[in-house]
């Protein structure tokens, strides 16, 4: 079902004479061994880094239509894309529209949405009737069960339908998930996901791991970043190996190796890592 897109700016070939040692640095505020784990990787031949959205990106609000992200993790992601040898990124379970509106990123930056399935606005046609039929069925079946439940409301997307409860009563909000754990998520060809006050059913399956894998590819990395905060970041954290670098934000069981405590500490994260790539590859072109 997904479609491997043609990179937008492929990477630049990374300058021969590599340096061994990083220049000076301004002081970082990152903690150990997060700031040794960006430095590393801030001199790799050809890196790539890719967030998630929401909890990564943009902090977590109560209205999905108001997330969004922080200015200084902008300007790091597009000034990582704009370097040589840089791919930058943003792998979200958002509609890829909306993703696109919200995040006001730059074409530079690769967007996928729609939890690593969506890479072009031909997604939708691509989804085949039976999927389509099911979609119909699935927004119908949930807008009965669910809609006039107070502070509950639905988020359609291309592939999937995502019934939100963060605005509703917490007894309200469970109900409204048993219900829909108990009925539509266990159609046939229904695969959902949990996550933040939310509940997913989509009409295909979906893996940020796979869409990870796609961008690796296309820049040829020989090492990524990934930054995710909630289940489905898990399967991109899955596909790291060494010396890939996998960073949660916030608490909870993850796959990640390093953590930071919000979306606040991304930002600084990210405007490290680009401090230390410009650098570096300054002096390897000098
Ligand atoms: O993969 P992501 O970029 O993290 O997207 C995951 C979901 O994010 C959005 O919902 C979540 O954020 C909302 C805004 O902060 C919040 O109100 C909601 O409770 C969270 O579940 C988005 O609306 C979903 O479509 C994404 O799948």
């Amino acid at each position: 079902m997904t479609a491997e897109p043609r990179p937008s700016q492929p990477p630049s070939a990374v300058p021969s004479q590599l340096p061994s040692k990083l220049p000076s640095q301004p002081p970082s505020q990152l903690r150990s061994p997060l700031r040794e784990a960006v430095a590393r990787i801030a001199r790799t031949p050809r890196l790539l880094v890719v967030c998630d959205y929401d909890g990564t990106l943009a902090p977590i609000v109560q209205d999905p239509t108001k997330a969004v992200p922080r200015p200084e993790s902008v300007e790091a992601l597009v000034a990582l894309a704009a370097l040589p040898a840089t791919t930058a990124g943003v792998i979200s379970g958002r509609a890829l529209r909306d993703l696109a509106v919200l995040s006001g990123l730059p074409a530079e930056v690769h967007l996928i949405g729609s939890h690593g399935a969506e890479f072009d606005a031909e997604f939708a046609q691509a989804l085949g009737d039976d999927a389509q039929d099911l979609h119909r069925r699935l927004a119908a079946d949930l807008e009965q069960l669910v809609g006039r439940s107070p502070g509950v409301f639905l988020e359609s997307k291309p592939a999937s339908i995502a019934v939100h409860v963060r605005r509703a009563e917490p007894a309200v909000g469970e109900s409204v998930l048993e219900t829909v754990r108990s009925g539509p998520a266990r159609w046939e060809g229904v695969h959902v996901t949990e996550g933040k006050a939310v509940i997913e059913l989509a009409v295909i399956e979906t893996d940020k791991g796979h869409a990870l894998d796609v961008l690796r590819r296309q820049a040829d990395a020989t090492a990524a970043l990934f930054v995710g905060d909630d289940v489905t970041d898990e399967k991109a954290f899955a596909r790291l190996t060494d010396p890939d670098v996998g960073v949660k934000v916030g608490e909870g069981p993850s796959l990640a190796e390093y953590f930071v405590p919000d979306t606040e500490e991304t930002a600084v994260m990210l405007a490290d890592l680009l401090a230390q790539r410009r650098a570096w590859l300054n002096t390897a072109g000098s």
